[in-house]
C-alpha cells in the first residue's frame, strides 16, 4: 500500500500538487484522473522519485519513502514505466526484455572472463523468462522484429513486458492507452488485468481515456487543481457534480445554467 499525507510540490509560484493525501491499496488497480494541470503526474513524479516533494510524506506500507530516488524504489518493487530504459530500437523484441533483467552477471568483464559458465547459465534462465514474458503477453510474432518497427500500442505491451522482467510489484502508468488504437488498447487492458490477478501486480494509472479507466479501475482518484476531489468506482466519480464542474472549470457550470 502508499500513502501520500499531505503532498505539496510547488515550481516557483506554481502550486502543482497543494496538499494531496491518499492511498493506494495494495493489489488494486487505481486509476488517477483530472483534468490537465491538476496535478496527476507532479504526484507521480513525486511518489516514483523523480523528484522530492516540497512536504508531505509518502508511505510504502510502513516505511517512509519520501524522496527516495527511483533506484531505491525500483529495489522496492515500485516503478513507473519509463523508469526502465526506453526500447533500444535496433535491438529485438526479445534482446529488449532480455536487457531488462537486473543485475546480470555478464555486464562485468570479470564474469565474463572468468565465469562463462556462470554466465551462460544466468543468461538461459533470462532468455527463458523473456520467452515466458512474450508468451504472457500474446506478441510471439514479434518477438524477433526489431522494437522500433514496433507500433505504438506494441511498445506499451514491450513497456509491460520490461516491468515483468524485473518482477516490478506496484507499477505506475502514465497515459498508456494514448494513441493506442481501440483493438491494442484491449490487448494492453487484458494484460494489466491478468498481471494484477494473477500475479499480485499493484497498478495506478493516469488516464484520460473513460472507457479504459472504467473497464480497468477500480477505485478511481480524481485531482483537480492539486488536490483530491474524490474517491469512487468509475460509476461514482463520472456521475459525481463536482468532477463534472472540475473537469468543466470552475463557473462554467454555473454561467451555463443562468443562460439556460
Ligand atoms: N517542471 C515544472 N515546472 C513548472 N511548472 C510545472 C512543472 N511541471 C508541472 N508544472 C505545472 O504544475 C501543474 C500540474 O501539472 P501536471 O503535469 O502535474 O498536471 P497533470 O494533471 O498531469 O496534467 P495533464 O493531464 O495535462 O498531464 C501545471 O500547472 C503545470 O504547468
Amino acid at each position: 500500500m502508499i500513502r501520500c499525507e499531505d503532498v505539496h510540490k510547488n515550481f516557483g509560484g506554481v502550486r502543482a500538487v497543494d496538499g494531496a493525501t491518499l492511498e493506494l491499496a495494495a493489489g488494486a488497480i487505481t486509476g488517477l484522473i483530472g483534468p490537465n494541470g491538476a496535478g496527476k503526474t507532479t504526484l507521480f513524479n513525486c511518489v516514483a522519485g523523480a523528484f522530492p516533494p516540497t512536504s508531505g510524506r509518502i508511505f510504502l506500507d510502513d516505511e517512509e519513502i519520501t524522496g527516495l530516488p527511483p533506484h531505491e524504489l525500483y529495489d522496492r518493487g515500485l516503478l513507473r514505466t519509463f523508469q526502465i530504459a526506453h526500447e533500444f530500437g535496433t535491438l529485438s523484441v526479445r534482446d529488449n526484455l532480455m536487457m531488462a533483467a537486473p543485475d546480470q552477471a555478464g555486464e562485468t568483464l570479470w564474469n565474463a572472463w572468468f565465469s562463462p559458465a556462470k554466465v551462460r547459465a544466468e543468461e538461459r534462465a533470462i532468455r527463458e523468462k523473456a520467452d515466458e514474458v512474450i508468451e504472457f503477453l500474446g506478441i510471439g510474432h514479434v518477438a524477433e522484429e526489431r522494437a522500433g518497427n514496433l507500433s505504438g500500442g506494441q511498445k506499451k505491451l514491450l513497456e509491460l513486458g520490461r516491468t515483468m522482467m524485473v518482477d516490478a510489484k506496484i507499477v505506475f502508468l502514465d497515459e498508456v492507452g494514448a494513441g493506442v488504437n481501440r483493438t491494442l488498447l484491449n490487448t494492453i487492458g487484458d494484460a494489466i488485468v491478468r498481471l494484477n490477478e494473477e500475479r499480485g501486480y499493484t497498478f495506478c494509472m493516469i488516464e484520460h481515456d473513460m472507457d479504459f479507466i472504467g473497464r480497468l479501475c477500480d477505485p478511481v482518484i480524481v485531482m483537480a487543481e492539486g488536490k483530491v476531489l474524490m474517491q469512487g468506482s468509475a460509476a461514482e466519480v463520472m456521475a459525481d457534480e463536482r468532477v463534472i464542474e472540475a473537469y468543466l472549470g470552475h463557473g462554467v457550470k454555473n454561467k451555463a445554467e443562468v443562460g439556460a
